[in-house]
């Protein structure tokens, strides 16, 4: 049984259609920085994962698999057959879910400070265990302190409450199920089976998914480029915005996106 997703959509009805997906513990909102620029080219959905933002939280223990499930119903629910694709670390593992398990509907691949296997999975166990016993607010330090450098932490404290909050109000179960299912994940042997062209970007500062993660993944999809994006850590589309946007477009958009017409 899968659990109905909370999506937003913004930008022309008619452009091609890009899907965001967010990362462990934020939102749709996550890509509030490339929004602007990302709907002058396409349709985007924005979706939280099962238990985050406006998603009901999952009523089973979870996989990557079941919410690769939740995402593909909410494809077909928008009617969508094919779709480009980009996520950030839960959301670039649900993207290589899709991209291996339904490559028909993957136009274009962007993955983003990301991994294939982030274990070990008693680390997982006992965070979700913290989360269920304390809630979101007792590892808030911890997460936060590797989503940002710690420059970009002291020049930008109000962009990292923004974002603190995201994470805070995350509900304790929803989070929790996500981090058991990213602690059993190993996606390694799919990743051959990707057809759509695949960028994977990697943040040269992040200690949550380090760079050899992003080597690994470039290396065993087809094609796939690897870009680095120097002074960021962990959610490197909030620190470096504008490269990311143009990481983004360049991959996602090279002929530029199209007009939506006909
Ligand atoms: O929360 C972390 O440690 C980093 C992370 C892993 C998967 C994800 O989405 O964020």
């Amino acid at each position: 049984m899968t659990t109905r997703l909370h999506a937003t959509v913004d930008g022309p009805d008619g452009a091609p259609v890009l899907v965001l997906g967010s990362s462990l513990g934020t939102t749709g909102q996550l890509w509030r920085p490339q929004l602007g620029a990302l709907t002058e080219r396409f349709r985007v959905i924005r979706y939280d994962h099962a238990g985050h933002g406006g998603s009901a939280p999952p009523s089973a223990p979870y996989t990557i698999a079941g919410l690769g499930a939740d995402l593909l119903a909410l494809l077909d629910d928008l009617g969508l057959r094919r779709v480009s694709y980009a996520g950030l670390s839960l959301g670039g593992m649900l993207g290589m879910w899709l991209a291996a398990y339904a490559p028909e509907r993957v136009e274009r691949l962007a993955l983003l400070c990301t991994s294939a296997l982030l274990g070990p999975p008693e680390g997982w166990r006992e965070r979700a265990g913290t989360v269920r016993r304390d809630g979101t607010g007792a590892i808030a330090d911890a997460v936060v302190g590797r989503w940002f450098t710690p420059a970009f932490a002291a020049t930008r404290p109000e962009v990292v409450s923004t974002y603190r909050a995201m994470l805070t109000t995350t509900p304790a179960e929803g989070y929790a199920a996500c981090c058991e299912a990213i602690g059993a994940m190993d996606l390694r042997p799919d990743l051959s089976r990707i057809v759509a062209p695949t960028l994977v970007v990697a943040g040269a500062d992040d200690p949550a998914t380090p760079v050899p993660h992003a080597e690994v993944i470039a290396g065993l999809i087809p094609g796939a480029r690897l870009r680095l994006v120097e002074s960021a850590a962990h959610l490197a589309n909030v620190e470096q915005p504008e490269t990311v946007t143009r990481l983004l477009l360049d991959h996602l958009a090279p002929d530029g996106g199209g007009d939506g017409r006909p």
